[in-house]
């Protein structure tokens, strides 16, 4: 369970984990719901990605802490005291779509989206993940199945186009100045004057964008275009946020940031919202997402949240080795397992140990493993 985010901000502090709180800190104030404090916190965020309170490389200065409990303090004086609450924001039933080309077909697949989760979609190139998340953000009409969009009383294209954002992998380019663009969306979400520029550079500061602000889109990579179009989608307040594959033209480092801060949106409660993403990156998403549905071929293989309902009658693991096929037969001992090598590493399933016990073995018999992961309760499984 997340802990609360007022009560994490000291561990992070107190742990040294500075970027993390600074970053929390911004989630509060947002929380809050106060304009004043959450042009505090951007203040104090862009003075820590300024350098402006580290004397030297190795400890902030007395400021930074003094100016973390004081916001802290504020911003815990303001919260209402509300809790995320789940709510059902969408449920689709059987849905199936055909493409008039071609033979492709996603067969009936039925999902469910609450506030506060994450739903992850994934699976290979071409499997269906876009036409999916297509058909639940309205931009396509399954051919069967239906699609309740929980909080909307009249359905229509435009309270389903407000209701859920759909980010495209490839998104359409933005003219003139990247933070002229937010003003804009802030101010046709009804934000203006001293709103509408707090609330710009509070999601450029959230998202570590600002600065980039000044720049337009031909100077920005890939990976800053997705996150500049995040911004924009979140200054609207969806409902819903769909994603098809954020993290493909993200670094590792970018996209395990991108992930946990998509983690702690669902959790803003000034905001309450639910995503669903689509990816290939299975390890990734796994790390975050509340439920993993698996696409192959257009069918729905494997739908489960994560994962209490699980019950695996294998254990399987993933392994890097230098060491061959036999000598990791012979470390697993007495242990009856099937060895399978994809040319990269080797995955060991048996059903007389556990993860434990197996890589217990293979380190004991001073195997040289190089990576080492529990797969038993992943999709991954599947592959
Ligand atoms: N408008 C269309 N008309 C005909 N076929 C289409 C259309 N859009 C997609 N397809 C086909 O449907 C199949 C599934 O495509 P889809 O984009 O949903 O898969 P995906 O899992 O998202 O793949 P990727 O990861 O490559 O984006 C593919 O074979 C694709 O060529």
């Amino acid at each position: 369970m997340q802990q609360h985010i007022q009560l994490e901000i000291p561990e992070h502090l107190r742990h040294k984990d500075y970027a993390l709180a600074v970053r929390r800190l911004l989630d509060l104030s947002y929380d809050s719901g106060d304009l004043s404090l959450m042009k505090e916190a951007t203040a104090f965020s862009k003075a820590w990605n300024s350098n402006l309170y580290k004397a030297d490389a190795a400890e902030p200065i007395a400021a930074f802490f003094s100016t973390a409990e004081e916001l802290l303090a504020k911003a815990t004086a303001l919260l209402k005291n509300t809790t995320s609450t789940t709510t059902s924001l969408l449920q689709a039933v059987n849905i199936s779509k055909q493409y008039n080309r071609g033979v492709f077909k996603l067969n009936p697949i039925s999902v469910q989206i609450a506030s506060g989760n994450i739903l992850g979609v994934v699976g290979e190139n071409g499997n269906g993940k876009t036409t999916l998340l297509r058909c639940l953000s309205g931009q396509l009409l399954p051919d069967s199945g239906s699609i309740n969009y929980s909080l909307l009383q009249s359905p229509d294209y435009y309270a389903i186009k407000s209701y859920v954002a759909f980010i495209p992998q490839r998104i359409p380019r933005w003219y003139g100045m990247l933070k002229d663009n937010l003003h804009f969306s802030a101010s046709i979400a009804g934000m203006h004057g001293y709103t509408n520029e707090a609330m710009v550079e509070f999601m450029l500061e959230r998202l570590n964008l600002s600065s980039y602000a000044s720049l337009n889109w031909n100077q920005i990579s890939s990976g800053y275009r997705t996150r500049f179009e995040l911004a924009r989608i979140l200054l609207q307040k969806p409902q819903l946020l769909i994603l098809d594959e954020p993290l493909a033209n993200l670094d590792i480092k970018a996209q395990q940031t991108i992930l946990t801060d998509l983690k702690y949106m669902t959790a803003w409660t000034n905001h309450p919202m639910g995503i669903v993403l689509s990816s290939q990156q299975l390890h990734e998403v796994e790390k975050v997402a509340d439920t993993v549905l698996m696409i192959k071929n257009g069918t729905c293989i494997n739908h489960h949240t994560t994962e209490a309902d699980y019950k695996p009658e294998r254990t399987i693991i993933e392994i890097e080795t230098t060491a061959s096929r036999e000598e990791i037969a012979a470390a697993l001992n007495a242990i009856e397992a099937t060895i399978h090598f994809n040319g990269g590493f080797y995955t060991i399933s048996t059903t007389a140990a556990d993860a434990q016990q197996l890589i217990g073995s293979l380190i004991t018999n001073n195997l040289p493993v190089t990576y080492f992961r529990d797969i038993t309760h992943s999709t991954k499984r599947f592959f």
